[in-house]
């Protein structure tokens, strides 16, 4: 080798070697706090680790139905046990009620959300309860709690309504433009412009007009979420990010760049939506104003011991437009799909709603009057959370206590699990919300009919905690604020549609749905390209 070659080659050399050492350095101390964890941890049965890269995560992100994986994991490991995850990584799986109790009681102060979320949080609404932990979640929850009281959703109810009379009128149209009493209505999208469209007025008297074919640059995004494909760089980033998760969030991944134009189109509205507000309410007496935006406008004022930074208020109307938008449009649609499927169910409930003479049911009568409606709704958020898992960081060494004793790899049988500082820790929702150990024999199936049993649900169900004992609204410090919000809105716009309209798939009885990735899994048909449901809409006389 002359000279020339070798200088040339020096500082390649250099830098290999820094990063090798590098790269070494942080594979001692991964071993090291791995091996502290273990030291202090339970022991925990585990499936093989089919990848170090990725765990076992690609496969359960690619599988058609994870509860079923979960399930055949429960059933093998028992109710708490460790998967493997990116870069030899694990997580501890809870399927046990009390451990799953413990674990949302102790949300934003023991279990955190990882860095990786935190940041992808931010990146998409910004600081704001969707965001917070511990006492800065606590202090922005106690501000925002009163917008979503029942006398707030009571008065909210008309404009849920009002969206669903605004359908009925595209709709007609629709069906009369095709000469017909029917016409193929892809139904996912005007679900998506009811529930923008709702959040938008009931939140901050903003008429996004979706419903009325308004185009809105943040209902567009949202779509353009679900036509993503997963590319390799998209892989590779996210891996990183499991690791250094803030060299992610600056990697212009098209995820990333969609969640930049999100962020810029709701903040527009946003800005609009509030320079308004305070225009309006400076003549009014504000301790009256109980609309979300007034709150959060008078939380904004220095008086409030409730004081929310600017960014906040920003923040918190980002994220209800973000959790009223997707999560509300998805179950009205997975509910159109189950009836579909079960012709019978949609009949029934139609029979129910034909008591309604004249008017529309109050918020009480939507509330209590309408057994059948009720079951529907929720077997709909039993079988289909939007969410389909919590995943949270433990910030302590902390002891999860059991329901039933398990039985460990090395034979003892403990009533208490030990985790470690930094653990991650996974909440398998849709497991829980529908394993056969738990909601009985026909636990997969859409059967409205369990809620209305003499006996109430299964007596294993009733030691989930949470909403109506699902965990599709979570538990604890941050169970879903908007989850009043949320029933109401379904209710009034499923009666109107289902007193209105008779729904089939529109290539029969026999068409597959699946779940298509977007910002939230959607339903979708099989085969077919996009997170749609083409519907045959029928006018009912
Ligand atoms: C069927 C519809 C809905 C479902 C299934 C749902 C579900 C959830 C879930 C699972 C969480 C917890 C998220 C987490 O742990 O990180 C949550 C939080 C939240 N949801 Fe909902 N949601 C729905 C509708 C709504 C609506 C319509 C609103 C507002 C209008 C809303 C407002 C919120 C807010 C503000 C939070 C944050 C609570 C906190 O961090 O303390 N949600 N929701």
């Amino acid at each position: 080798m002359d000279w020339s070659t070798y200088n040339a080659a020096l500082p390649t050399v250099g830098v290999v070697n820094a990063l090798g050492a590098l790269i070494g350095l942080w594979v001692v101390y991964a071993i090291a706090q791995h091996m502290r964890r273990r030291a202090h941890c339970t022991p925990l049965a585990s499936p093989p680790n089919p990848s170090f890269l990725f765990g076992i995560g690609r496969s359960l992100f690619k599988h058609p139905d994870p509860a079923a994986v979960y399930e055949q994991w429960a059933e093998k490991y028992g109710s708490v046990f460790r998967i493997p995850a990116t870069l030899g990584y694990s997580r501890v799986v809870l399927c046990d009620p009390k451990a799953i109790q413990h674990f949302y009681s102790h949300e934003t102060f023991l279990y955190q959300q990882t860095t990786l979320t935190k940041q992808s949080i931010e990146s998409l609404v910004g600081r704001g309860v969707l965001w917070a932990e511990g006492e800065s979640h606590k202090r922005q929850r106690k501000a925002l709690t009163p917008a979503f009281s029942n006398a707030a959703i009571r008065r909210l109810t008309y404009i849920f309504f009002d969206s669903a009379y605004k359908i009925k009128t595209a709709w007609d149209s629709i069906i009369a433009a095709e000469g017909d009493d029917s016409a193929i209505i892809e139904v996912q999208a005007w679900m998506n412009h009811v529930s923008l469209d709702s959040i938008g007025i009931a939140g901050f008297s903003h008429d996004f007009g979706t419903l009325h074919g308004k185009h809105s640059t943040v209902a567009e995004t949202f779509d353009s979420f679900s036509s993503l494909k997963p590319t390799l760089i998209g892989v590779a980033v996210f891996i990183v990010g499991l690791a250094f998760p803030r060299v992610m969030m600056r990697i212009p991944t098209a995820f990333r760049m969609l969640v930049k134009q999100l962020n810029a189109s709701m903040s527009e509205v946003a800005d609009d939506l509030l320079a308004n507000t305070r225009k309006e309410s400076e003549g009014e007496d504000k301790a009256e104003d109980k609309s979300i935006i007034g709150l959060l406008v008078k939380a904004e004022s220095n008086q409030s011991d409730l004081h929310m930074s600017q960014d906040e208020v920003m923040a918190q109307m980002k994220v209800l437009i973000l959790a009223g938008y997707e999560t509300t449009s998805i179950s009205l649609t997975w509910c159109l799909v189950e009836l579909c499927k079960k012709p019978e169910i949609q009949a029934k409930l139609r029979s129910e709603l034909s008591q309604i003479s004249s008017g529309d049911p109050t918020w009480d009568q939507l509330t209590n009057g309408f057994p059948y409606l009720d079951a529907v709704v929720h077997e709909t958020l039993r079988l289909h959370p939007p969410l389909g898992e919590t995943t949270r960081i433990a910030t302590e060494d902390a002891i999860i206590p059991l329901s039933t004793p398990l039985k460990t790899p090395t034979g003892t049988v403990v009533d208490n699990v030990s985790i470690a500082k930094g653990d991650i820790v996974t909440v398998p929702i849709h497991l829980m919300n529908s394993w056969p150990e738990i909601w009985g024999p026909d636990a997969r199936e859409f059967n409205p009919e369990r809620w209305l049993a003499e006996d109430g649900v299964p007596k294993k169900a009733q030691e989930l905690q949470g909403h109506r004992h699902l965990l599709t609204f979570v538990d604890g410090p941050r169970i879903c604020l908007g989850r009043g919000f949320a029933l109401a809105e379904f209710k009034a716009v499923l009666s109107v549609l289902i007193r209105n309209y008779t729904f089939e798939f529109r290539d029969g009885p026999d068409t597959q749905i699946e779940r298509v990735r977007g910002i939230l899994p959607r339903p979708g048909v099989a085969g077919e390209k996009g997170a749609k449901i083409p519907l045959r809409v029928r006018r009912l006389e």
